[in-house]
């Protein structure tokens, strides 16, 4: 079994979206790396929450169950989070199918996903271990599914323009170029974590003693590096300089940036070019750019930023993360 879904951009230019079913209902969800609950809109919110989002409906589904007495409730680090119930329901994206997936139905969800139109909720496949649902944790739909896939899979080809696909069950060479490099995985973090001891900048490489950790999280925009790194980048800048009004990095988008480098493991360098190292435009002539600080904490998080300019393998049964140019 394998299955395929295009990602498409969402308005704000800063996720991918694909489209899942769920018991026979479509819904555009956020496939993100970094978490492992799979959570949707339900029918249970105000209208002024639902807005545009599809909204699951569980008793327009032959096949839901109820979980009773089951719950969840997360908070993710950007300060969103939603509430609300479980149950388990038939799954498909993008042919791959799960029977019996639990789907977590919210009763409440913050402003941000609210006023984010595009995403009706998410698909985690960081591992289950981080699974927020009480009393009893539930499976991500890649673990429910790996057994069942011609290879315990998933990979993410994100283009950057917002679209992209995902494939579960196949590495499809014909989406990458060079070799394929993979690099051993610390799941007992719950991410899909792995070292990063060394960077580059305009060609020239330092070493680092006392990196953090990084994980690979689609569900992140940026790129989040330790200080140090941000700040050694945005000193070969000259107009560069940290706005607390955006909370970032921004610089004159007429400049000629240098590319960037950063470890994925032991040997893979993940390569951003200049010219794709800007996010966003912050006004006419100010840009605000895709790498920013992690402010310190115990984990350097590659999101989109890097990922897009990459052919990502996620393989479940060997905990390794493949990494190819494209
Ligand atoms: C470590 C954090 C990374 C960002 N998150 C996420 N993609 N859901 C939350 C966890």
């Amino acid at each position: 079994e394998t299955g395929e879904v295009a990602a498409t951009p969402a308005d704000n230019g800063a996720e991918y979206l694909s489209p899942v079913t769920i018991g026979g209902q479509k819904l555009n969800l956020n496939f993100d790396t970094g978490s492992s609950d799979l959570w949707v809109f339900s029918t249970a919110l105000t209208s002024a929450e639902i807005g545009q989002h599809s909204a699951f409906n569980p008793s327009k589904s032959s096949t839901y169950k109820e979980l009773d007495g089951y719950s969840f409730s997360l908070s993710y680090g950007d300060g969103s989070g939603a509430a609300g119930v479980v149950g388990t329901d038939t799954v498909d994206i993008g042919g791959a199918t799960v029977t019996r997936q639990a789907i977590e139905l919210a009763t409440s969800v913050s402003s941000a996903f609210v006023s984010d139109a595009d995403s009706d909720g998410l698909v985690g496949l960081a591992f289950s271990t981080l699974n927020s649902v009480s009393p009893t944790p539930q499976k991500t739909f890649f673990d429910n599914i790996m057994s069942e896939l011609a290879q315990p899979v998933f990979t993410a080809s994100l283009d950057l323009d917002g679209s992209g696909t995902y494939e579960f069950g196949t590495i499809d060479s014909s989406k990458f170029t060079g070799d394929l490099e993979f690099t051993p995985v610390n799941a007992a973090s719950g991410f899909w974590q792995f070292d990063s001891s060394c960077y580059s900048i305009g060609g020239k490489t330092y070493n680092r003693t006392n990196a953090t950790p990084a994980i690979a999280d689609t569900g992140t925009s940026l790129l989040l590096l330790d200080p140090e790194v941000v700040q050694a980048y945005y000193s070969q800048v000259p107009s560069a300089n940290y706005d607390s009004t955006v909370g970032g990095y921004t610089y004159d988008c007429s400049e000629n940036l240098p590319d960037f480098a950063v470890a994925v493991g032991d040997n893979y360098m993940a390569n951003i070019p200049g010219s794709g190292i800007t996010f966003s435009p912050v006004d006419s002539k100010t840009c605000f750019g895709g790498i920013q600080s992690n402010s310190g904490s115990d984990v350097q998080i590659f999101g989109d930023a890097l990922l897009k300019h990459h052919f990502v393998v996620f393989h479940g049964e060997s905990n390794l993360l493949g990494m190819a140019a494209k």
